[in-house]
């Protein structure tokens, strides 16, 4: 009778391994469960620090969510901390692609920083009563003239109380590849406030979480803090070029990272499928670039696949060379610049050479164009590409010393 307690136990790991569907399930079912408890936990603490609903609950409600993330396999990698340094109180918006957006945002909430809600949550539970705890705004989407009086009233909160506000603009969940049009009330709440605008972009969830097809596996995401926006002088008139501007940037940001995204992706499926020679592919179109590209080998990973290891891109597509896949960082500057090596065959029928020493000419070429000088030109050649001149040009990748 006593083994059969065993099934279960032996089950789960069982499926934990063999279905991606039940490691979906257990994962979500495990994260709403989990918040429950801790949202129990924290009832007391907040009621013993605050006697009630206050802001600063929200520090006891960060702590206890903060190891959630080990837990569900997911690391945070935020750049951009020092565009938190601002005094007093702002307006934070970020794009929003799901419930696990409450682990991103508390890896970087701020002090004296609660959020804007859909009313619908306070019922959620112990999490619907944290979240009144933490002072969480709680708005009625569906009436918008009663959101826009909750949210003026918040305005004056803000300035009274020195608050911080975190606003997710979108107004609703969004898993598409593009960010949701953006809704009007965050720009009107840092407009009649008249403190400035922090857009936080979160990378695209895609690569470990897919809520259709029940995909939920280790990931990292980033987050992006982008610098400022200063709504001071502002009035009403400016609302709409305000949403604007602040759409724009965090698009482009989301774009840009998704772009990075695909990119890993392809090359971590290529290096999957070529494990022993780590070869980088030729951009996937011939069009890209004016001639085929030889692949660029990758130094051996480290033991255990970890993916901290460069990756070489092709340069004419974004705004690095060699990136960094475990933080996404650049290595590698490209520089265009007017071929440096004299055997390189730009300009006909066979491909780009690569070069990974620093040779009079090429250091040349690039002070020329960059004004660099201490650093080491490697996988050159990404593109290659004749100009109007006839001088042959191709992109270097100048790796700082
Ligand atoms: C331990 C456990 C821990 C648990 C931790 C839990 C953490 C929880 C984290 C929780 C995370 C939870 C996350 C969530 O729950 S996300 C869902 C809830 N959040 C939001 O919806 C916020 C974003 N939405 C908005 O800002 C909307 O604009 C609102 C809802 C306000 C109105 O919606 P509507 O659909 O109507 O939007 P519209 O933009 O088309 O506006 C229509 C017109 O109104 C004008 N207008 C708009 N606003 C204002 C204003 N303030 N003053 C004056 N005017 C204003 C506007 O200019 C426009 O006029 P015009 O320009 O066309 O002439
Ligand atoms: C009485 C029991 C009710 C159980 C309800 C469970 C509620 C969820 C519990 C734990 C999850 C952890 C933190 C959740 C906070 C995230 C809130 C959230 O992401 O809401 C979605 C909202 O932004 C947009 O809603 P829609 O996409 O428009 O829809």
């Amino acid at each position: 009778m006593d083994v059969l307690w065993l099934i279960p136990l032996l089950l789960v790991p069982l499926l934990m391994w063999s279905s991606g569907t039940f490691v979906f399930y257990f994962k979500k079912c495990f994260y709403v469960g989990w918040m429950m408890v801790l949202a129990l936990l924290a009832i007391p603490l907040c009621m013993l620090k605050s006697g009630g609903r206050d802001v600063e609950n929200m520090r006891i409600i960060r702590v206890l969510v903060r190891h959630v993330k080990y837990f569900l396999g997911l690391r945070f990698d935020v750049s951009g901390w020092e565009h938190l340094q601002t005094e007093g109180p702002y307006v934070i918006i970020s794009n929003h692609q799901s419930s696990l957006d409450v682990l991103g945002l508390m890896e970087i909430l701020p002090d004296r920083c609660t959020m804007i809600a859909k009313k619908e949550l306070v019922y959620a539970g112990t999490v619907g009563l944290i979240c009144w705890l933490g002072g969480i705004v709680f708005i009625n989407r569906k009436k918008t003239s009663d959101a826009k009086s909750v949210m003026a009233e918040a305005a004056q909160t803000m300035l009274d109380q020195q608050i911080r506000l975190w606003v997710f603009p979108e107004g609703t969940r969004n898993q598409k590849e593009d960010l949701l049009p953006f809704k009007k009330g965050a720009f009107h709440l840092a407009v009649q406030a008249q403190v400035p605008i922090i857009p936080v972009v979160f990378s695209s969830y895609r690569n470990f979480y897919l809520r259709k097809e029940k995909r939920f596996n280790s990931g990292t995401v980033r987050l992006r803090i982008l610098p400022k926006i200063e709504t001071k002088g502002m009035t009403s008139d400016d609302i709409s070029s305000l949403c604007d501007k602040s759409f724009d940037l965090m698009q482009a940001a989301f774009r840009e990272r998704l772009r990075l995204q695909t990119h890993e992706q392809r090359a971590v499926e290529g290096a999957e499928h070529s494990p022993r020679s780590r070869l980088l592919f030729p951009p996937t179109s011939p069009s890209e670039t004016c001639l085929p590209r030889p692949p660029v080998p990758l130094p051996a990973p480290p033991p255990l696949l970890s993916p901290r290891f460069p990756i070489a891109w092709p340069c004419h597509e974004i705004s690095s060379c060699l990136v960094d896949a475990w933080s996404g960082r650049p290595l590698a500057r490209p520089v265009s610049a007017v071929c440096p090596d004299p055997h390189c065959a730009c300009s006909s029928s066979s491909t780009c050479t690569t070069t990974s020493s620093t040779s009079t000419s090429s250091s040349a070429a690039l002070q020329a164009v960059s004004g660099m000088t201490d650093g080491r030109i490697d996988a050159c050649c990404s593109s290659c590409m004749t100009e109007g001149s006839g001088h042959h040009q191709f992109l270097l990748c100048f790796l700082p010393f």
